[in-house]
């Protein structure tokens, strides 16, 4: 590990940039200097060689110094900063003050702080170091707040608005701030003021010393990210990749393959169909609305042909919504559709959450969402192959973090925009924002070359007639109802995901909701229905999918968590005469019964 510098030297240097050179990718990260103990726990996760913004970001901050990191979606910058900061705090030699956490991390959504929380938890327990990690969200109460910070912990992961409420609190005294805090790092620095904190950043820089050192990570750079930097970093080091020459090189994820369809709005449930139901497109698929409504209309009409999805939106529980993202990681459904409406948030900048107490009535709820919600930027979706756009993002930057949640890290992704004729003008604005500037003739952005005229048309008949059934009505009691037990679920279970955090299958998110089930004529396409073209690009994608171990990776964790015991059972049990077996807490679930029956039945019983 390099020598530390005094952050004093550090301050008054001159701003100083780095480029990650071509030859240093054979550094591994025993070259980086990284503790053994990190080492394995990386290789027991899978991962091998550093990312180049880990190559430069990790010995820099081993050497004391402030770093803005600014490096494409999905290309390890959690990691760049977690592992320096963890080997920071246990090799430290010196005793550290503990009379609050040593290193803050601050993010803008919930869901990335459960996300950032989770990452550190299983590095320290892989490490077997005595590290204590705390989360804080603004719905906890001041006597959450105290407990989750009784006992010293090292680190705390929140977002800014967090801080004054446990300051005000008294759970947090800022000169114990100021003698304990040793890292401080902004993470997705880019949003933290578009979520409206930088009155909450502002009033805790007064709290941060001297010594500490602030590391800043972003996906682009940003007016934003050069005011929290003028406001809390000094003299910097400024990490840039050597693609960077300006802001849409940074930020293109480069190993995602981008198509686009044409097709009127109306048409656009019959082409999603045709993409799911012929399998044209490799698991797991991430579809994107822009509005709630939309979401529950597309889940509505493909569980019609037996596609079952999960819905994903700023209007769900803060548990429902971390349950939903767990399941879909674990590869529970490959089929999720989210609402991002993060363009909407950004634009109207400043949407604060108003630290209100955690709702109370349904009715509250169903018109109150999480401003502290962010789908799309930052959130790390595991395995996601292909990304749909059901509807356009407004703008080439909502584009671009959209395609980022696929083709992560080294692996490769695919993604698939459904543009109709009112979208086409933002669609010709992404296109000239992500084409390539030295060849104007190159189109990044190429037509879906899988899905035949021929195949659309055969299911136009079936999709239609269905579409019609899916009515406002339908869609507005679903929203409905799907809230309602998403709310009943989410607080009946939270002690028990508290407690078993790996037991995500007894509550599935991608359930039924219509109150008829599927047709099976409309479940089953009948071969003579595909052409030959769509045989062939449907033979293509199941080799592809079984080339990159897709469908293993998933049969697996479902086998596995299958094992695990159902308190869903356990709750409706207490309240009947099965009294004997209640009280062992929990009953195993009936083997025989499918995803779906089995599990849809119990839920019933809430
Ligand atoms: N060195 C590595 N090798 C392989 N995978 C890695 C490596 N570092 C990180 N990853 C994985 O890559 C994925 C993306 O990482 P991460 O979420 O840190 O990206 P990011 O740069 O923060 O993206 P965003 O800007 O979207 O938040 C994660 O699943 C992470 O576990």
């Amino acid at each position: 590990m390099g020598e530390k510098i005094p952050k004093e030297t550090v301050r008054e240097n001159e701003e100083e940039e780095a480029v990650v050179e071509e030859e240093e990718e054979n550094l591994t990260f025993e070259g980086l200097g990284l503790d053994p103990r990190l080492i394995r726990a990386l290789i027991k996760k899978g991962i091998q060689k550093p990312t180049p913004i880990q190559r430069v970001a990790i010995p820099l901050i081993f050497e004391g110094k402030d770093v803005v990191a600014r490096a494409k979606t999905g290309s390890g910058k959690t990691l760049a900063y977690l592992l320096p900061m963890l080997q920071k705090l246990f090799t430290n030699s010196v005793p550290r003050k503990k009379l609050a956490p040593n290193a803050f991390v601050l993010v803008p959504t919930r869901e990335l702080c459960q996300q950032v929380y989770k990452e550190l938890s299983s590095l320290i327990e892989l490490c077997r170091v005595q590290l204590k990690v705390v989360q804080l969200t603004t719905n906890m109460g001041p006597s959450d707040l105290k407990a989750a910070l009784a006992g010293s912990p090292d680190i705390l992961v929140t977002t800014p608005a967090c801080i004054p409420k446990c300051l005000s609190g008294g759970v947090l005294q800022s000169t114990s701030i100021n003698e304990s805090l040793e890292t401080l790092v902004l993470d997705e620095a880019d949003l933290l003021l578009s979520y409206g904190y930088e009155n909450d950043i502002k009033a805790f820089t007064a709290h941060v010393p001297r010594s500490c050192q602030c590391l800043l990570m972003s996906a682009t750079s940003s007016a934003d990210v050069d005011k929290l930097k003028k406001l809390i970093l000094h003299n910097p080091f400024i990490l840039t990749l050597p693609e960077v020459g300006n802001v849409k090189d940074e930020i293109i994820p480069k190993n995602v393959q981008q198509f686009w369809i044409s097709c009127s709005a109306r048409d656009k449930l019959l082409y999603i169909l045709a993409l799911l139901k012929l399998e044209l497109v490799q698991k797991k698929v991430l579809i994107f609305t822009n509005t709630i409504d939309a979401s529950f209309k597309a889940k509505l009409f493909l569980e019609k042909f037996g596609i079952k999805a999960a819905v994903l939106n700023a209007e769900l529980p803060q548990n429902s919504r971390l349950h939903i993202l767990e399941e879909f990681n674990a590869g529970l459904f490959d089929y999720l559709i989210a609402t991002d409406d993060s363009q909407t948030k950004e634009k109207e900048g400043a949407i604060k959450e108003s630290n209100e107490e955690p709702r109370k009535s349904k009715k509250h709820v169903k018109q109150k969402l999480d401003s502290e919600f962010g789908v799309v930027r930052g959130i790390d979706f595991k395995n996601v192959f292909t990304v749909i756009n059901f509807e356009m993002p407004q703008s080439a930057a909502g584009y671009v973090h959209r395609i980022g949640r696929t083709g992560r890290a080294y692996n490769t992704g695919a993604s698939v925009s459904l543009v109709s004729p009112d979208e086409m003008e933002t669609f010709e604005e992404i296109k000239t924002f992500v084409g390539d500037d030295d060849n104007k003739n190159s189109n990044l952005i190429t037509e879906f070359p899988l899905l035949t005229q021929n195949a659309v048309e055969s299911l136009r008949y079936r999709a239609e007639d269905v579409a019609k059934s899916v009515t406002k009505i339908a869609v507005r009691e679903s929203r409905a109802q799907d809230l309602r037990n998403e709310i009943l679920n989410s607080e009946k279970l939270k002690a028990h995901f508290e407690a078993n955090p790996r037991d995500l299958d007894l509550l599935k998110h991608d359930k039924v909701l219509s109150k008829n089930l599927p047709p099976p004529h409309l479940r089953d396409v009948p071969e003579y229905l595909l052409d030959q073209t769509t045989k062939e690009a449907r033979k293509m994608v199941k080799l592809s999918m079984a080339a990159i171990g897709n469908s293993n990776r998933r049969r697996g964790s479902k086998r596995r968590l299958r094992k695990h015991k159902d308190p869903l059972q356990a709750i409706s049990a207490e309240a009947s005469k099965r009294s004997q077996r209640s009280r062992e807490g929990v009953v195993k679930k009936d083997a025989s019964h499918g995803d779906d029956g089995g599990v849809h039945k119990k839920k019933k019983s809430f």
